[in-house]
């Protein structure tokens, strides 16, 4: 087994990918974005290039100069910068794990293909030992999201045997509710030697309890310091606080999902927060509504979210 200089672990901000009116990539604000992840929500990990950046919706091209930008960017600043790499395209996501590995990425993500599906754990391994292959110096960690790939195999079913075929397997982004599947991952990490991320920011108190080793998520973006209030309550054992962080939070989240909330309402939440201009998403998602971003305003100042 490959031994690595630092395992992933706390919070890590699926970061958007900021965009101009006309479309392009504002590669501009992404050192901006960097130093408000690190100074203002404490935030020292990225996901980029996966659901929250619109990875799926970017070309290969983007998506090599969005992973570039990040690395130099977060160079001594970021701990870690993990590029998503998947594609349909089995030669596309090779091409972009060895470019991760060229620039110096601190490791590799990879979803299911989701239009010829891998129907069994071993088809969905082949694949996936593939991609890993391209870059062989670093870390890979597999991204369920059945959701939106409609891959339904268990996470823990793959989990089983895989570094025997994969090395350089590391570890698991879950976006998934089912903690079934979840605690089974956990229980079968014994030596705590993977990195078992959980995805679902709304019910990240339930995933630590359940075992997890850190958490990926678009609202960490911007609820980064509050979040890492409950990763502290928790850690000290005091799960009444711990509790209250993630009440509240889910009163947020359960308020902007009733509007209607994906990237590009997380796109317009990000810009009020930080300030920081993220643009539209690209088609076909469609920019969040001014009535929608009023709403949301309002409801983060009412939770102490937001001051200014
Ligand atoms: C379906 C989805 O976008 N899930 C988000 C969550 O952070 C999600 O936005 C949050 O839990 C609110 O529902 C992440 O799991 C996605 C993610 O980490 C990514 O962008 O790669």
């Amino acid at each position: 087994m490959a031994s690595w200089k630092k395992k992933l672990q706390g919070l890590v901000a699926a970061t958007l990918t900021p965009m101009t009116e006309n479309g392009d990539i504002n590669f501009s604000v992404i050192g901006q974005y960097v130093d408000y992840l690190v100074k203002e929500q404490g935030v020292k990990n990225v996901f980029v290039n996966g659901t929250t950046g619109e990875g799926l919706s970017l070309s290969i091209s983007e998506r090599r100069q969005v992973a570039e930008e990040w690395v130099t960017q977060g160079r001594n600043k970021l701990d870690q910068v993990v590029i998503h790499v998947g594609a349909l395209s089995l030669k596309e996501s090779q091409e972009l794990a060895q470019h991760a590995a060229e620039i110096g990425a601190d490791g590799i993500a990879v979803i299911a293909p989701f239009f010829f599906k891998p129907w069994n754990k071993d088809i969905l391994i082949n694949f996936l030992r593939e991609v890993a292959a391209a870059a062989p110096t670093l870390p890979f960690y597999y991204y369920h999201i059945p959701a939106l790939t409609g891959v339904k195999i268990r996470a823990e079913e793959l989990l089983d045997g895989i570094q025997d075929k994969i090395p350089t397997f590391q570890g698991l982004k879950f976006s998934d509710t089912d903690l079934l599947d979840f605690g089974q991952c956990v229980d079968q990490n014994h030596q705590r030697q993977f990195a078992l991320l959980f995805g679902v920011d709304e019910q990240l108190l339930s995933g630590l309890v359940m075992g997890a080793t850190g958490a990926v998520g678009s609202t960490y973006n911007y609820l980064g310091k509050n979040t890492n209030q409950m990763l502290e309550a928790f850690e000290q054992k005091d799960f009444s606080s711990a509790l209250n962080y993630q009440f509240c939070i889910q009163q947020f989240i359960n308020f902007v999902v009733k509007l209607g909330f994906g990237v590009s309402q997380t796109k317009a939440i990000m810009t009020l927060v930080s300030g920081i201009p993220m643009g539209p998403p690209r088609l076909p998602l469609q920019k969040a509504t001014r009535e929608f971003t009023d709403s949301a305003e309002a409801k983060l100042k009412s939770l102490g979210f937001l001051f200014h």
